[in-house]
């Protein structure tokens, strides 16, 4: 991967059990694990889980569960392309673990509960995006995860989520309105599960009206239109402002993939990737959102930039 000169920061906001930490391991296998940095904003959580516990705080407060002056103070010594040494939080435990180094990698893919929560933090992204899972699918995943790895028995975890739900939408979902796009996983009623894919789920990618961070949606409709990939197109109000939504199902063949890059964009960064027949709604939204953040990185136009560096 070519290095532009800073780092590029993308911030990926949403609930607990949004599928956020997934994406990104992800968008890191697209971009080159060589390139990325991933960082995970539970570390700057404040107090442990007994603490939390303790005084009737859920880790969804941003002021009384969570340290958001040091993850501002972190994020900007890493714009800055200077390593960290940040705090580490342990689920398995829910207990604060020995402090990591952390060194900038060209691309740092953030994830977390309150990215977008306070101006400080948004300002230091190049891209901000919501992750909106649908409610029967976070508490699902929630409880299997939670039970499975955080020493949660099931019950628990349905108990915390009711506990969680007024901070939720107090603090988590507001934070839709400042992202530049906000993915939205659905479950595909329409089609069968099956042993390969036992959970269909189509991928909503909605973007605001104004700026100019319109990357995706327009071609995604375009796509559709062509009869390469199947999606819906519509208009919806997302945090009191119109935003224009491209719902992506069903598989994309590899041709059709392979147009659909080309249409978004002149270079062909995640060419390599495409060793499959075809692919998912996920696993298209991934490859093109991948492409963007290649592109934020090292520009729209590789051919221009060579030619620039050359000079
Ligand atoms: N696309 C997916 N398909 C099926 N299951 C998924 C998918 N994405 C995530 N999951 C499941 O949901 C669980 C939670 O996902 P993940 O850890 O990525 O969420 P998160 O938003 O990072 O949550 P948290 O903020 O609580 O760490 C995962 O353990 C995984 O089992
Ligand atoms: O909202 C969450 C994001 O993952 C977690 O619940 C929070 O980080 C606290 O973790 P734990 O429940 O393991 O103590």
């Amino acid at each position: 991967m070519m290095q532009r000169k800073g780092v590029t920061l993308i911030g990926i906001a949403g609930d607990s059990g949004a599928g956020k930490s997934t994406y990104v391991e992800h968008l890191k296998q697209l971009l080159g694990e060589e390139n990325v940095s991933v960082m995970s904003t539970d570390d700057y959580h404040s107090l442990d889980r007994v603490e939390r516990n303790k005084i009737g705080v859920t880790a969804l407060d941003p002021w009384k569960a969570n340290n958001l002056g040091l993850l501002i103070d972190h994020l900007w010594q890493l714009k800055q392309k200077r390593p960290i040494l940040k705090p580490v939080y342990d689920h398995s435990t829910g207990t604060f673990a020995e402090s990591e180094l952390l060194e900038p990698r060209t691309v740092i893919l953030v994830e977390g509960l309150h990215l977008l929560y306070l101006e400080k933090l948004r300002e230091v992204f190049d891209l901000k995006i919501y992750f909106d899972t649908d409610i029967s699918l976070r508490i699902k995943w929630k409880v299997r995860r939670d039970a499975e790895a955080r020493g949660y028995t099931e019950e628990q975890v349905l108990e915390e989520i009711e506990r969680r739900r007024p901070d939720v939408e107090k603090f988590i979902e507001p934070q839709k309105a400042w992202a530049d796009m906000v993915i939205h996983y659905l479950p595909d009623l329409k089609k069968e599960p099956t042993e390969a894919n036992p959970e269909p789920i189509r991928v909503r990618v909605a973007e605001r009206m104004r700026g100019n961070k319109r990357r995706l949606v327009k071609w995604l409709v375009l796509a559709s239109r062509l009869g390469l990939i199947a999606a819906d197109h519509y208009h919806d109000q997302i945090a009191g402002e119109e935003m224009e939504i491209a719902c992506i199902e069903g598989n994309t063949e590899l041709s059709a993939m392979h147009s659909l890059l080309d249409m978004v964009s002149n270079n062909r960064y995640v060419d390599d990737q495409l060793d499959k027949m075809h692919y998912d709604p996920i696993s298209v939204s991934q490859l093109l959102v991948a492409n963007m953040i290649y592109e934020l990185a090292h520009g729209t136009n590789m051919e221009a930039q060579r030619f620039a560096e050359s000079r």
